[in-house]
């Protein structure tokens, strides 16, 4: 799999940092600017041992409002030049929109990760030009709308059937299969149920040959089980880490890095000694 010239063996878990420029994740308005806390906060996730960097503008919480093209581009692009000017580390860009992933490849983002799973207008071709990864994603619905009672007969069924079909449409728009990545999207239109269930069955995904990218980090399905805020789910999402880790899920999407690359090593350790 190459990342823009930089090619990375998926072989062990890997562990991507997510770096937020959404307006919100900077509003203490203090003296740095938003780069240089982007910057400073990517070099801890960095020397704690992340090996993608997830550079996103847009918030897809349940509920949150859309953000137009330029304001997206306005966040992210220098940040991703900032940081591609700085490090070696694989950047993937969070967005789903075309302009965004073309101006994010060309400013040096080795990864394209699309929670929309390329269905927006021009995405496929910007992919397919961009000519890097991309991780395709599981949602049901839209964030607006995806928590209102998400409902499946088969989630699983649900969730690889999508997955394949976009892999196919990939694949006949010009990307090359060998950069497909699979992702169930936890939380995306899931109930806590959905997402355990979900976490239950991952290594069943591994049967379609596409390396499995998962985020679960901090997310309601550890703040509903066990009713802590968003800043105490350290535990909660390490645990989770370890989990999908151990069923073999090749990059892992989290905030806190340094704890999580302790995990994975942890389990790393155990799979060689099997
Ligand atoms: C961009 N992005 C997101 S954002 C949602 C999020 O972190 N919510 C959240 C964060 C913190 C607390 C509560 C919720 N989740 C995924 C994922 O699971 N997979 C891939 N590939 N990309 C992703």
């Amino acid at each position: 799999m190459n990342f823009n010239d930089k090619s990375l063996s998926l072989n062990g878990p890997k562990v991507m940092g997510i770096l937020n420029v959404t307006p919100d994740s900077f509003s203490d308005g203090g003296a740095f600017t938003h780069i240089d806390k982007a910057i400073a906060h990517t070099c801890e996730m960095i020397e704690a041992g992340a090996e993608f960097i997830d550079v996103g503008g847009e918030s897809t919480r349940p509920g949150a409002a859309d953000v137009t093209l330029q304001a997206e581009l306005d966040r992210v692009i220098p940040v991703i030049e900032a940081l591609n000017a700085r490090f070696d580390t694989l950047i993937s860009i969070d967005t789903s929109k075309a302009e965004v992933m073309k101006a994010g490849v060309a400013a040096g983002a080795g990864l394209i990760n699309d929670v929309r799973a390329l269905q927006e207008s021009g995405a496929l071709q910007a992919a397919a030009q961009a000519n890097v990864p991309v991780c395709l994603m599981h949602m049901r619905g839209q964030p607006r709308s995806m928590q209102h009672a998400p409902h499946y007969d088969d989630l699983m069924g649900d969730i690889e059937q999508f997955l394949l079909t976009r892999a196919d449409v990939c694949v006949q728009a010009g990307i090359q299969r060998e950069n497909i990545i699979f992702d169930p999207g936890f939380g995306f239109g899931k109930s806590l149920q959905h997402n355990y269930q979900l976490l239950a069955q991952l290594d069943d995904m591994h049967r379609h040959g596409y390396p499995l990218l998962v985020g679960m980090s901090r997310k309601s399905m550890i703040g509903q089980l066990l009713n802590r805020p968003v800043e105490e789910r350290l535990a909660g999402s390490v645990a989770l880490a370890t989990i999908a880790a151990l069923k073999g899920a090749q990059i892992i999407r989290v905030h806190d890095v340094k704890e999580t690359v302790d995990a994975v090593k942890i389990v790393s350790m155990l799979q060689k000694e099997k």
